[in-house]
């Protein structure tokens, strides 16, 4: 039986599309609602590149939430409307799933605040594709034997933010269990801005753009004589449906935020 009634922010955008066609093929899951910033008053069915449904499409965050009956908001948008269409959410008293990455540190301690005094579960996942939560939690274990390391992520042309949500999530991880530390030598000098990346507690961190990728991360490790490297693929964005499907369900058990996708695996 079709029991969480969810709104779906950025529904024409290439993750927001897939997330409608994920909840049309759910038993679980009800489209109430999308929220765009075109076709305000239309039914998604009349868009003609989204599925067949009934579902009301608003251009007001704020119309939408005061009258649409909703469990969770899915957002897909930009970090901007993200984080503002979640703290909307908040105030309706609607769960936030939220796959928008790019959001600041102080953002998310913000929305944690709001979520534990409303008591509404609330997840923020930067990757909702299990084999990349994976990715990251083996990163993490690497690094505690391995403590020098080097991200590289490889995304489409079209993102907005760089790093990735899942290079940064990536790099607090690791940053969890070794010793902060510098790397490369200690008088390296940049001959041309950028070359060694970003620098997040000195873990270095590369994006790649490209048209033709999806998203790609892989996390290099090296020590004398050996290197590892874990590296995670997805080649299309049904990838992460399993997981926002997954977070949609769950989000309804909590009543704090949790950042990132492991906080509910099993
Ligand atoms: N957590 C995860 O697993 C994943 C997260 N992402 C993240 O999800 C987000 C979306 O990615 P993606 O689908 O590739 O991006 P797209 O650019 O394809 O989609 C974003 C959509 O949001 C719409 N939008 C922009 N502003 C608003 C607004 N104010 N209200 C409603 N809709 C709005 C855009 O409209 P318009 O078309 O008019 O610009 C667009 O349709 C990004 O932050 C990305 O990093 C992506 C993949 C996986
Ligand atoms: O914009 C994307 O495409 C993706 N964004 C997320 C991120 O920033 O990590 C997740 C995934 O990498 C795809």
């Amino acid at each position: 039986m079709k029991s969480i009634k969810v709104i779906v922010a950025g529904p024409r955008g290439k993750m927001g599309s897939e997330a409608l066609r994920m909840i049309e093929s759910s038993e679980t899951l009800e489209l109430v609602a999308c929220l765009d910033r075109k076709n305000g008053g239309k039914q998604v069915k009349e868009i003609e590149e989204l599925p067949n449904m009934d579902a009301m499409i608003y251009e007001d965050a704020e119309q939408c939430f005061s009258e649409i009956d909703a469990d969770v908001l899915v957002d897909l948008t930009t970090p901007e409307y993200g984080y503002k269409h979640t703290k909307l959410a908040l105030q309706h008293n609607i769960r936030p799933v939220v796959g928008t990455t790019g959001f600041k540190p102080e953002q998310l301690e913000e929305l944690r605040e709001l979520a534990e005094s409303k008591g509404l579960g609330t997840i923020i996942a930067p990757n909702f594709a299990v084999g990349a939560v994976l990715m990251m939690q083996f990163a993490k274990w690497a690094a505690k034997y391995f403590p020098d390391v080097e991200i590289i992520e490889k995304h489409h042309d079209q993102k907005l933010d760089a790093p990735s949500g899942t290079a940064v999530k990536t790099a607090e991880l690791i940053e969890e269990v070794r010793e902060s530390k510098q790397q490369g030598h200690p008088e390296e000098k940049e001959t041309m801005q950028g070359a060694r990346g970003a620098n997040h507690d000195g873990i270095h961190i590369h994006s790649v753009r490209l048209p033709g990728l999806v998203a790609h991360q892989e996390v290099m490790f090296g020590s004398p004589g050996q290197s590892l490297t874990i590296k995670h693929d997805s080649y299309h964005r049904g990838s992460f449906m399993s997981g926002v499907e997954m977070a949609v369900k769950e989000v309804m058990r909590l009543d704090t935020l949790v950042y990132g996708l492991e906080n509910i695996m099993e």
